[in-house]
């Protein structure tokens, strides 16, 4: 079965209600996502999705807005609450969202809060999350974590993530971009960047950490097929749209391709039986890929035998010494030649004599199955059954 597979396109950076409204956009449940939001101990602001252009393109925009009152309350020094990672995993566990989404959510503040705590040279305990800053990482961080779970991704690529430059203004004062909490992130997590010069923020913490936590996969299958697309819209203004593309992808696995290899042959008629046979040991044994045997009639009224060889470049010089020094050969034919080979993988089976292990061949949406001969015939060597009724009843498993 294929995995699923997103990708994450960063070209104009990430952040947490870009990750959401792509996911949103792909398909994700938006009722289930709104439960789970609500099910949250976190209050004072409502989710608003909807549509926006940006640059033209039509994409998802996923808002967290804050009531005036709090936003009030929490503009207000005297007021401010503190919230540290310990209260925010408290908040999520108590959630009635799935096992998987809590563990996302976690793993996402985790990274902010590790990246906050070298930024700012404190514990990470101590870290805290400024209330009006928390309820917007909280809604977004738990929302990517919720949609991710719904959409049952089991694979994440993440692009080369693209950043801005200058400097950006926030509660610490004006600090430079990328900011000292992506630097962190991308630096733990080796996330890839690419600084460009458009001024200003495209990638913020949480969108960093969140590329970080979700990444499973270096780079994209080298075929692929695009069977979904969401876009989710950023806040920002800039000269290239500012969105965050999301595919799901499927690998295009090739059956059958194109390969070559080399075959050697040479004719011998004064060797013995038993040299010919210790050469074929040798010869598989050095790297040779087959090697074989053809009975022939040679000058002379000889009959004879005609050794091949298939093996790799590589391999040809000391293919080559191998039937020198031991046979009677005096000339060697080499050639190139094209072949068309199956895609192929072995898989272990259980049955009721032990594990074997079956190569499953790929060609034209078949599989064909072949049990390994060296499993059927270890079976056979311990139970005494024939190889046919092993082999038969491996085969009948798989069917
Ligand atoms: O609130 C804090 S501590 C904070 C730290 C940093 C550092 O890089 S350190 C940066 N910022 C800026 O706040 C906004 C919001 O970021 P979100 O990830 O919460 O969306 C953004 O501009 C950050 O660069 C805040
Ligand atoms: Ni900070």
């Amino acid at each position: 079965m294929h995995k699923k597979t997103l990708y994450l396109e960063c070209f104009s950076g990430i952040s947490g209600d870009m990750t959401v409204g792509a996911l949103l956009d792909l398909g994700a449940d938006e009722n289930l996502l709104r439960q789970g939001l609500d099910s949250l101990k976190v209050h004072g602001y409502d989710i608003k999705i909807g549509r926006t252009q940006k640059c033209g393109i039509d994409a998802c925009d996923f808002d967290v807005v804050l009531h005036e009152d709090d936003k009030h309350t929490y503009d207000n020094v005297h007021h401010h609450e503190h919230r540290n990672l310990y209260d925010i995993c408290k908040i999520i566990d108590e959630g009635q969202i799935s096992d998987r989404a809590k563990d996302i959510a976690k793993k996402i503040f985790n990274i902010v809060a590790k990246a906050e705590s070298k930024a700012h040279g404190v514990d990470i305990e101590k870290v805290h999350f400024h209330e009006v800053g928390a309820i917007d990482s909280i809604v977004d961080i738990v929302a990517v974590a919720i949609c991710i779970d719904n959409l049952d991704i089991d694979e994440v690529v993440v692009s080369k993530i693209y950043e801005g430059t200058g400097h950006v203004k926030c509660q610490h004062g004006t600090i430079p971009v990328p900011v000292p909490a992506v630097t962190n992130i991308v630096i733990d997590n080796a996330l890839s960047i690419k600084i460009t010069d458009n001024s200003g923020e495209m990638i913020t913490p949480t969108g960093a950490a969140i590329a970080a936590a979700l990444k499973t996969k270096e780079g994209l299958p080298e075929d692929c097929k695009i069977i979904k697309i969401g876009l989710g819209a950023g806040k920002k203004d800039f000269e290239k749209a500012n969105i965050l593309r999301a595919f799901i992808i499927e690998e295009v696995s090739k059956e059958a391709s194109e390969d070559h290899i080399w075959v050697l042959e040479t004719n011998l008629d004064d060797c013995s039986g038993e040299n010919l046979g210790f050469v074929v040991e040798k010869l598989m044994g050095s790297g040779g890929k087959d090697v074989f045997y053809t009975p022939i009639f040679m000058k002379k009224n000889r009959p004879g035998y005609k050794l091949t060889v298939l093996c790799e470049e590589e391999n040809i010089k000391s293919m080559e010494s191998i039937i020198f020094k031991n046979t009677t050969s005096i000339g060697i034919r080499r050639y190139r030649t094209d072949r068309t080979i199956l895609k192929r993988e072995i898989i272990n089976i259980d049955s009721e004599y032990g594990q074997v292990r079956v190569k499953v061949c790929f060609f034209e949406g078949d599989k064909y199955y072949y049990p390994e001969y060296e499993d059927v015939k270890s079976i056979c060597d311990k139970t005494g059954f024939s190889f046919k009724t092993v082999y038969d009843r491996v085969k009948l498993i798989l069917s």
